[in-house]
């Protein structure tokens, strides 16, 4: 019999049930990864939101960060959202350091360089509805379109505008994004597509701007009011923001299509 599609959810810390759901809402198999063994058994893997430190420390703790690196640079697709975000850069901008002075560390294989609570005290949580050309050429399944399980206060606000939205213009439908103390991306490697972007304050883009580091053609430092908060390169997804708590299904329904080859 034809096996359903597994997608891991990383269970160490963070928001599990809620990537769980979505992934269900999308047609999929959804399970806990606590252990090398669980790993191995799933096709696709959810880097959850979280504590970036702690979820560090513990895939050290449970034997899983060298298992984890392998399988991403085997080619295992992995979404990673905002603390998963940070797990999967290349490179930490601000890394935070433990008592005796150790850096925390990602497990990489995104080329990206993310800056952690980059949006700062004030805008520590927010929302806002972002733009995401990639997904205006989806075809979205019903089950997505239908589903209504999570955050009846989040959905309260998004109802109405889904409800207008007939199933071939629900897709150009921006997505209504929350961060919660998210990072940004500030640099990204030649691989890497920007798939939605925020625009600053100009008080806030200016003192991470012009940080003199060359430009070259494999890599580009991302400058001026805009910061990457979705970015994508092969197999590899990422956003800074929660998608799994306001009932949006479509990058749940995105990275499915990216395990499946279809995007
Ligand atoms: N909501 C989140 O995942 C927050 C990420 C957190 N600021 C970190 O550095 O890990």
């Amino acid at each position: 019999m034809h096996r359903p599609l597994t997608v891991g959810i990383l269970a160490l810390q963070g928001d599990v049930r809620e990537h769980a759901r979505a992934i269900e809402a999308c047609g999929a198999r959804a399970v806990s990864v606590r252990r090398a063994a669980e790993l191995a058994d799933v096709d696709a893997l959810i880097l959850p939101g979280g504590e970036s430190t702690t979820i560090d420390k513990l895939t050290r703790i449970f034997s899983l960060a060298g298992p984890l690196k392998e399988r991403i640079s085997a080619g295992m697709p992995v979404y990673g959202s905002c603390a998963g975000m940070i797990l999967l850069a290349d490179e930490i901008a601000d890394p935070a350091t433990d008592r005796d002075g150790n850096a925390q560390q990602t497990l990489g294989g995104l080329d990206i360089t993310v800056r952690r609570n980059a949006f700062g005290r004030q805008r520590e949580s927010f929302e806002t509805d972002l733009d995401f050309a990639v997904l205006n050429d989806a075809v979205l399944s019903t089950a997505v379109l239908n589903d209504r399980a999570l955050s009846p206060a989040a959905l309260a606000n998004a109802a109405p505008v889904e409800a207008k939205a007939s199933n071939h213009a629900r897709s150009s439908v921006p997505v209504h994004a929350v961060f919660i103390r998210a990072p940004w991306v500030e640099r990204v490697g030649a691989s890497v597509e920007v798939l939605a972007s925020v625009q600053l304050p100009a008080a806030a883009a200016a003192p991470d701007n012009g940080s003199g580091q060359p430009e070259n053609t494999r890599t580009a430092r991302i400058e001026g009011n805009t910061r990457a908060v979705a970015v994508r390169s092969r197999h590899l997804l990422a956003t800074s923001f929660h998608p799994e708590v306001t009932g949006e299904r479509r990058i749940h329904e995105l990275f499915i299509r990216m395990i499946r080859g279809e995007a």
